[in-house]
């Protein structure tokens, strides 16, 4: 679904760009375009090639600064870690006659903005405003898209150095929030872009309990939805800046159950998560406590094998087994122990095989037939190792409340889709106990 309904006022794409008077100034771009029927000039947006050369005519390094001078003359002050990405900017703005108007410096620090300050402690910006890179790992890139999701309408197009950063944008945005706490007085508004709403999510909890100042809103365009997020230091309305929506998103409600009280322990959050993490380990999840503070913990968790549906039938299965297996050792021995009455001979496994009853071959087909089974069930989940996805990613928040404990969960990826941690969730319900 296109999301160009929920822009932002002054998004400037508002008004769709003239791909025909693209065209005519970029041959380049020319090459690309193609008319349809209506006589629409449009471009392939799942080719990279295409989203390449489209940004390359847009300008897409150095954009926001470049926006920024042109749209409003405002001063900017770009940074940047990487030297090739530096080097295309600076052209950029030299082809746009704005070098008055930006100053490009680069960062060969491991701070955000820390190194902009060592030099001169008295400068003062009006605000700040980061394009973090998005991932941690090439892998987690490829992992945030679900393979339940249709395939993405838009190609990639950013190089690794752009879009990778060690602990991905949340931990990006962490350190901008720790260092914008050293600068609070040079820089009035702090802002940053962020690419995973959990991440918002996130980033919101940490000034909430930090006690800063802070507002967000939503950037929709075309089939993509990214978050802006801004703080300050400073006695200053940050809702000025976002005006209300026209059409309100449904707000989506995270869902809540209740952790009743467990047999001979004590009502609490500590007794609480450790038997939800009891029950993850069982069920082999691997999770993480990423927060602990007050009345919440949260739990990051990764499911890469679906170890909780079926549970049911598959104790009955081995139950089952089990008691055929039981019958049969009994049958044998009972075999054995006529034999050794009638003294003919001694049983051995390849002998007893010719002296099946009818009964036993019955017992021997089940025990086949259960052995199909559970082959079935292993290879399944073999399967679903090897293709070492991930099944149901999620945040589990315990916390309480009105003296109630209580599990709320966030979704954030994985095949299994939303369906796949419902199934988890009622997992715990069922081994709540
Ligand atoms: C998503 S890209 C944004 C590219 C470009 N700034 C723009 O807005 O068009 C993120 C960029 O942040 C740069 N980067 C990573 N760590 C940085 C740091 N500590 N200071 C400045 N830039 C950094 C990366 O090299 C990458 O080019």
């Amino acid at each position: 679904m296109a999301m160009n309904r929920f822009m932002h006022p002054r998004n400037i794409y508002k008004t769709p760009p003239d791909f025909i008077q693209l065209a005519k100034d970029f041959s380049e771009f020319s090459k690309i375009t193609k008319t349809d029927v209506t006589g629409k000039v449009t471009i392939d947006f799942k080719d990279p090639q295409s989203l390449r050369v489209l940004t390359k005519c847009t300008g897409a390094c150095a954009i926001y600064p470049l926006l920024a001078a042109v749209k409003n003359q405002w001063l900017m002050y770009g940074t940047e870690t990487d030297a090739n990405s530096l080097k295309v900017a600076q052209e950029n703005i030299q082809k746009n006659n704005l070098q008055d108007l930006i100053k490009l410096k680069i960062n060969t620090t491991s701070s955000i903005i820390d190194y902009l300050f060592t030099e001169n402690e008295t400068v003062y910006y009006d605000f700040c405003m980061c394009n973090p890179p998005f991932y941690s790992t090439m892998m987690e890139l490829w992992e945030s898209r679900s393979p339940a999701r249709p395939p993405p309408k838009n190609g990639f197009t950013g190089s690794p150095q752009e879009l990778i950063t060690e602990g991905g944008e949340l931990e990006f945005c962490r350190k901008l929030i720790a260092e914008s706490k050293k600068y609070c007085y040079n820089i009035l508004i702090f802002t940053s872009m962020i690419g995973h709403k959990f991440n918002l999510a996130q980033l919101i909890d940490d000034l909430k309990s930090d006690n800063i100042n802070y507002t967000h809103t939503e950037f929709c365009q075309g089939r993509v939805t990214r978050w802006g997020l801004a703080w300050t230091f400073h006695d200053y309305d940050l809702l000025q800046l976002l005006p209300p929506r026209d059409k309100p998103r449904k707000k989506i409600q995270p869902l809540v159950f209740l952790l009743p009280e467990l047999p001979n322990c004590t009502y609490d959050l500590a007794s609480a998560s450790n038997k939800v993490k009891t029950i993850l380990d069982r069920l082999g999840i691997a999770y993480e406590v990423v927060e602990k503070r007050g009345n919440t913990i949260k739990i990051d968790m990764v499911a890469k094998v679906n170890t909780w549906s079926n549970q049911r039938r598959k104790r009955r299965q081995e139950k089952r087994m089990q008691e055929e297996t039981d019958v049969k050792k009994m049958k044998s021995n009972n075999l054995e122990l006529n034999d050794m009455k009638n003294g003919s001979f001694e049983i051995t496994e390849n002998t007893s095989s010719h002296v099946q009853s009818n009964a036993e071959l019955v017992v021997n087909k089940v025990i086949e037939k259960n052995n199909e089974d559970s082959n079935a069930v292993r290879s399944t989940e073999s399967e679903q190792e090897g293709l070492l996805g991930i099944q149901v990613r999620a945040v589990l928040k315990i916390f309480k409340k009105d003296n109630e404990i209580l599990l709320e969960t966030e979704f954030i990826n994985g095949t299994l889709g939303k369906e796949g941690l419902h199934q988890i969730v009622q997992f715990i319900k069922n081994n709540w106990k």
